[in-house]
């Protein structure tokens, strides 16, 4: 098997999140995402909260007006979320569960429960020249739901992995990493493009980036928080560094 090129996509969401403890105009999350791609993001990927807790309308609008590569478009699937989604014509969205009270994103749609629901989301954002991709639990059964609604690509949310491994729940750990191993196969084998994203710092994206299947990481809160300290070019270099380290592990 020839492994595929690996991307990294960077979240700027925290940088609004910081700009937003104050009100002002910064730290600006467009400014985040230029320095970004100078430092060798392959795309930017940005939530837009229905509580707008960090990204904003115009900070969205700004991003697709500003970057010169991909953007990804995270948003619940409601109606609101989709006509600015339409509007803002970006690279691609992904559809995301949302609860007005969860600290960050605290699992995967239900693909399966909510099949009929999604299906027209991702049908319209298709015919409008979006690529689709679905967050999802790393199960079978969010992938075959995800092949019947007709989602070109899942991002396997490998936040309880990244949990388990921060806590140092090492049986733990190596479960939720068989998952989303798994997943990635069995969703690869059905013809689905695999991303992967939440919670992963340098040594769990060097360990994702070692799954053959695995095409694209979304990271955002780590290397956010990692630019306080070495700046956000170099912890962009380091990332792509242990990402590329771990590609050479793929077989
Ligand atoms: C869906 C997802 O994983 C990201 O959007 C990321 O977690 C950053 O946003 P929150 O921290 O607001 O969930
Ligand atoms: N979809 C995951 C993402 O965009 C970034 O998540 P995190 O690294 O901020 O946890």
């Amino acid at each position: 098997m020839t492994t595929k090129p690996l991307r990294l996509g960077v979240n700027v969401d925290h940088v609004a999140t910081v700009r937003n403890a104050r009100g002002g105009p910064g730290p600006d999350p467009v400014r985040a995402a230029l320095l970004a791609i100078d430092a060798g993001a392959d795309g930017i990927t940005a939530h837009l909260r229905e509580d707008r807790r960090h990204i904003n309308d115009a900070d969205m609008a700004r991003l697709k007006e500003a970057i010169s590569k991909p953007l990804n478009f995270e948003m619940a699937a409601t109606e609101q979320m989709l006509d600015i989604a339409v509007a803002t014509a970006p690279h691609a969205v992904c559809l995301v569960p949302e609860k007005r009270t969860e600290r960050t994103t605290e699992g995967g749609l239900d693909v399966v429960g909510q099949h009929d629901y999604l299906l027209p989301y991702v049908d319209q954002l298709t015919r409008e020249g979006v690529r689709v991709s679905l967050f999802i639990e790393p199960s079978t059964e969010a992938i075959d739901a995800a092949v019947s609604i007709k989602a070109p690509v899942v991002e396997l949310h490998t936040g309880a992995w990244c949990h388990a491994v921060e806590v140092g729940d090492i049986g733990r750990a190596e479960a939720e990493f068989a998952r989303v191993a798994e997943a990635a196969a069995y969703g690869a084998a059905l013809g689905l493009e695999i991303h992967a994203g939440h919670g992963l710092d340098y040594a769990t994206a060097r360990r994702v980036s070692a799954l053959p299947q695995i095409v694209e990481l979304n990271i955002g809160h780590f290397l956010i928080g990692e630019a306080i300290f070495v700046g956000l070019a170099e912890a962009i270099r380091r990332m792509r560094e242990a990402m590329e380290q771990g590609r050479a592990l793929a077989f």
